[in-house]
């Protein structure tokens, strides 16, 4: 098995967010850097980091999984920490798994609630935090569509991968009167013109573990799915899954990054040169670190905020830095993406000249 960790430097505390699934070290590295300008984004005061172990979690028994989640705690614990860096769920972790690493780190250092987020609500984990990352997306998408003078029940949207990011992103485009009308998981991928009853869905994968089989939509070819006719595609699974193979094809107008660098450079340019309007990971899914550091706030604090508060600070966050963005989008004459990167850039290169380490 190959395990490693990266951890990058930062201004205040890094936010290490932990992943159990295909990893490389490059692409921990670049994950790592990409969460360095999306806390910039966000304007929270953490800094990027990102581990990772190489393994199938869907292979591993639960006691499995959490031998190897202590191990991993064991040879990191010396590198987190409350005021450090502060591990958070991502693809194929959960709320257990910091319940795990936050048990193993206190046998170390003493109970420490706020040295991971995403816990459970029982260990000190925040409301709202599960739901954050698709949530935030819904009040990313309803910044952009404002600019229109549209609103989510207007649209057709299809979403690759259903587990955190995706359920979530579902659930609110439904309650919200949006369609969905395909989604898919590791095991295949399913439609229906008409919109997908979500609760009905969310009861199968619970009772199957799979979207496989559901009677309320038809299978489709998981490739697909990316180039089905829709109006706003939302991949919530793996890096890289648009790229010049398929760019051309797709059909949707706007494109809401759930997963985190989704698009490839090539794909990037030839959907900028369609006209695809693209929130991007950096910004779009921000909201799940946001939250997370509403977690860690509300550690420090001891204190445990109520469900609307959390929600209503999550969209105040998400309205502002959308409106940040266009501000550079404006200044410079660039897209969401460029006006984002600029965004968080300039944010850590004033925080850098301000601590006095110009070069
Ligand atoms: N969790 C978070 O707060 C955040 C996550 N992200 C990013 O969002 C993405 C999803 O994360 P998250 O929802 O937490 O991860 P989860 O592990 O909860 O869910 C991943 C989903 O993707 C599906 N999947 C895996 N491989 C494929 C595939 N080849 N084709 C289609 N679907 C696939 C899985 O299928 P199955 O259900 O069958 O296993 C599962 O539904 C990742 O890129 C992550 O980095 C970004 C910001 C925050
Ligand atoms: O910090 C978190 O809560 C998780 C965020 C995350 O995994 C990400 O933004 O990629």
């Amino acid at each position: 098995m190959n395990v490693f960790v990266n951890l990058s430097s930062c201004f205040v505390i890094s936010n290490c967010d932990i992943l159990w699934c295909q990893v490389d070290p490059d692409e921990v590295n670049a994950l790592a850097q990409l969460m360095t300008w999306k806390t910039a984004v966000a304007n929270i005061p953490y800094g990027g980091a990102k581990g990772g172990i190489g393994c199938n979690p869907g292979d591993l028994s639960i006691t499995e999984l959490e031998r190897l989640t202590r191990v991993f705690t064991q040879k990191i614990h010396d590198l987190i920490g409350v005021q450090r860096d502060v591990p958070a769920p991502d693809m194929g972790t959960n709320s257990q798994t910091m319940a795990w690493i936050l048990d193993e780190y206190s046998k170390f250092h003493g109970h420490s609630p706020g040295v991971v987020t995403g816990k459970p609500i029982d260990l000190g984990g925040s409301l709202g935090r599960e739901a954050a990352t698709g949530l935030g997306m819904i009040f990313a998408i309803e910044a952009l569509f404002a600019e229109y003078g549209k609103s989510i029940a207007d649209h057709t949207f299809v979403i690759q991968g259903f587990g955190n990011v995706g359920i979530w992103a579902a659930k609110s485009i439904y309650d919200r009167g949006g369609k969905v009308i395909a989604v898919s998981d590791i095991t295949g991928a399913i439609k229906n013109p008409n919109g997908i009853d979500i609760s009905t869905l969310l009861k199968h994968k619970d009772n199957n573990g799979t979207l496989k089989d559901f009677s309320g939509g038809e299978a489709m070819d998981p490739n697909e799915l990316l180039v089905h006719e829709c109006d706003v595609l939302i991949p919530c699974a793996l890096g890289g899954v648009l790229n010049k193979e398929n760019a051309a094809d797709v059909k949707a107008k706007f494109i809401v990054e759930g997963a985190n660098h989704p698009t490839d450079p090539e794909a990037d340019e030839i959907l900028s040169n369609k006209g695809v309007i693209i929130l991007p990971d950096i910004y779009a899914n921000s909201g799940g670190v946001t939250v997370s550091y509403f977690e860690w706030v509300q550690n420090i604090q001891g204190f445990m905020w109520e469900e609307e508060k959390v929600n209503h600070e999550l969209k105040k966050y998400m309205t502002n830095a959308f409106q940040d963005i266009k501000k550079m989008c404006k200044t410079h004459n660039c897209d969401l993406r460029m006006g984002a990167f600029t965004l968080g850039l300039n944010r850590v290169a004033h925080a850098t000249l301000l601590r006095g380490w110009e070069a």
